[in-house]
Order: structure tokens, then C-alpha cells, then sequence
């Protein structure tokens, strides 16, 4: 019988060679202001995909950041944001007096990146940069604004690319919607 996570119809909303454009424009914006030393932080789950992406591109751009992951949740198997972000596993490295850049899926609202960047402060980053693949609408300020962003979604609930709806669809190669 078809799992029902997964038996809709997702809308493509971005194709994958799209996605590989932006995330090339990223890395070209990007490869300038990081550095050996630069600590890229994924947020895992969903940046994963774009992390690994990101940081190829960035290293064909000649800029050889560090990695590590950092896990939060706040959507569980909701739509919605439940408002309240758990840390299920911090950093394996110190970041002590080290530049972070924060990777992400997507920005909505805002609380999960805000936790990370006072993580990252709190562990003693010497600078914190942010950066999602994708940035939706939200009626009111989010704070802090991503300092880099790839894509401006529309208000639909998107898939693909990590996003995901209850574990399904992260593995898409092009972002859709599912509303
Ligand atoms: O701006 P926000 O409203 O905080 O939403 C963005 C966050 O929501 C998703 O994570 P989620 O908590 O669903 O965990 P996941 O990474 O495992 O999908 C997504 O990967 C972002 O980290
Ligand atoms: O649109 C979304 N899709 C999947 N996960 C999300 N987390 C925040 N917004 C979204």
C-alpha cells in the first residue's frame, strides 16, 4: 500500500539545474569573504544536501573551508513550526575564535537560524556568516536576516533538496511543492 507522506504529487518549483546554478552563484559570492580557517556548520537534517553541494562548489572555487554539524530540529513531523528548537547533537570541534558560516535549507521563520548563530556565538566563533539555499515570504522581521540567500520561495511547503515532509522526499533532486 502507498505510504501517504509520499503518495502526492509534488510540484516542481525550482529543477535541479537550478538548483545547481544557484548554489554555484553562492559559492562565487561566498569563496571571497571565507578561508582555510572559515568553519563551515551544516544544520542537519535538511542542509545537508546543500551543504555538501556548497562546499564542492566552494572548493572548485579554490576555498577550502573545514566542516562540521550541528543537529536542531523544530518541525518534527508538523508543517508547521512547533516553535521550540531541540539540539539533538552539538559540534564534534571547537569553534573557539574561529569564522562560522551557518548552512541551511531554507529560512522560514527564522527561529531555527537564530538559534544556531547564539550557539555559535556562545561557543566563541570569532564572526558568524549565514547562508540558506532558500528564503520564504514572513510577514513580520526575522532576526537575524541570512547574510547570504540563494532563492526567494514562494509560501508553499517545499520538498526536495533535504526539505522534507515527515522524513519523506528529501532526496529529490529539484526543490517542489506539496501544497
Ligand atoms: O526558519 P525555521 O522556521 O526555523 O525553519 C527552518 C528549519 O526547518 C527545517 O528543519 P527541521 O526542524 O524540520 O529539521 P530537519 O532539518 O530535520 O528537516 C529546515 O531544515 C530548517 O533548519
Ligand atoms: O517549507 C518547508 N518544507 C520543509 N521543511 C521546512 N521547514 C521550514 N519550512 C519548511
Amino acid at each position: 500500500m502507498a505510504d501517504p507522506e509520499t503518495r502526492a504529487d509534488p510540484t516542481v518549483l525550482l529543477p535541479e539545474a537550478e538548483v545547481r546554478r544557484v548554489v554555484d552563484e553562492l559559492a562565487a559570492r561566498i569563496a571571497p569573504v571565507v578561508d582555510d580557517q572559515t568553519v563551515a556548520v551544516v544544520l542537519l537534517t535538511g542542509g545537508l544536501w546543500f551543504a555538501a553541494d556548497l562546499t564542492r562548489a566552494l572548493a572548485r572555487a579554490g576555498a577550502h573551508v573545514r566542516f562540521d554539524a550541528l543537529w536542531l530540529a523544530s518541525y518534527g513531523d508538523e508543517t508547521t513550526s512547533r516553535g521550540r528548537i531541540d539540539v539533538h547533537a552539538p559540534l564534534q570541534r571547537s569553534v573557539q575564535g574561529r569564522k562560522v558560516l551557518i548552512l541551511d535549507d531554507v529560512f522560514d521563520t527564522g527561529l531555527s537560524l537564530a538559534e544556531a548563530v547564539r550557539i555559535m556565538r556562545e561557543a566563541g566563533a570569532s564572526e558568524v556568516l549565514t547562508c540558506v539555499f532558500a528564503r520564504k515570504p514572513w510577514p513580520l522581521p526575522r532576526a537575524p536576516e541570512p547574510d547570504f540567500v540563494g532563492w526567494e520561495a514562494p509560501n508553499r511547503f517545499l520538498v526536495g533538496y533535504g526539505l522534507d515532509h515527515a522524513g519523506a522526499w528529501r532526496g529529490l533532486a529539484d526543490i517542489c511543492a506539496l501544497d
